[in-house]
Parts: structure tokens; sequence; C-alpha cells
């Protein structure tokens, strides 16, 4: 895992993944027993030493719900401070390879049009990644 401690602060690097099948996204819903419970959010998760963003991104989504993805775009980085911690979400427009999700650490998910994405919990930097993803949408046009 890629922890680096900056002036006492300690710095992760998350790689997510907004994934687009068929004009809707993948939305996740967080355990009750992780941090951020029951939130929604990009699956993806914690950089680990040596790796690229886009190597994480790969691995945690075969961990998380076992399925291949292509990475053919990113979004601007979005930094969630938490005062003792600094989350550097690194957030990438994907597609699926293979198409059988399998659940290992998610409550549920949800595929969602674009704009039905607000209507969730999400954790309070992925608003951000949301309002990014519409800003790019909109230049797509
Ligand atoms: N994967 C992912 N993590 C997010 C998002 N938004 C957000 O605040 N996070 C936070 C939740 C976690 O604290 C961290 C990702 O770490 P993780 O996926 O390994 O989750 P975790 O529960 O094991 O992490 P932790 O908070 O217990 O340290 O980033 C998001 O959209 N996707």
């Amino acid at each position: 895992m890629t922890e680096v401690l900056v002036s006492e602060k300690l710095v992760v690097r998350v790689p997510c993944a907004v994934i687009e099948c068929e004009g809707k996204v993948l939305a996740g819903q967080r355990s009750a027993e992780m941090s951020f419970p029951l939130q929604w959010e990009f699956p993806g998760g914690k950089q680990e030493n040596g790796e690229t963003d886009e190597e994480t991104l790969i691995r945690e989504i075969r961990e998380e719900l076992d399925v291949e993805i292509e990475i053919f775009d990113r979004l601007p980085v979005t930094i969630k401070d938490q005062g003792w911690r600094e989350i550097i979400l690194v957030p990438f427009i994907c597609s699926l390879k293979t198409r059988q999700i399998q659940l290992t650490e998610h409550e549920q998910i949800q595929w969602l049009t674009p704009e039905d994405l607000p209507s969730l919990d999400w954790t309070e930097a992925d608003l951000e990644i949301i309002r990014n993803y519409f800003t790019y949408l909109a230049a797509k046009i």
C-alpha cells in the first residue's frame, strides 16, 4: 500500500472506476463494516507499492467485482482531507471487458443513468467526481 507521511499526515492514493455500460454507470455501496458505511462510491481501492494507478485499478476491480475492465479516460484527481489523512481519489472512465459481476466486498451495486447518480448517498469526495463526470460528458457532445 502506498501510504506516505507528509507533515505528519498520511496520504493515501485511491484509483477508482467510473464504469460505463449501455448508457449507465456503476455505483457500489460500501458495506456496513467499512469506513464510510453504506455510502456509495466508485469501486477501487488503495494503491500498493510499485503499482501504477491503472494497475491498482485493474487489480481492485478484479478483487471487488471479479470483472475485467478497459480504461479509456480519466477525470481530475479529487482530494478528501480527513484531518489525520488525505485521500487522493484518481477516477478513471472505464468499460467492462467481461460482464459477470460477482461482489466480494460491496453491499450492493446499482447501474444508474448519469442524471440519477446524485440521488444516492455518495461519500463527500465522490460528489466532486460526479460533477467532473458531468463536465466530461458535456464536453463529449
Ligand atoms: N474505492 C473508493 N474509495 C473511496 C471513494 N470515495 C472515498 O471517499 N473513498 C475512500 C474510502 C476509503 O477510506 C478509501 C479507499 O480505501 P479502500 O477501498 O481500501 O477502503 P477501506 O474501507 O479498506 O479503507 P479505510 O477507510 O478502512 O482505510 O477511499 C470512492 O469513490 N471509491
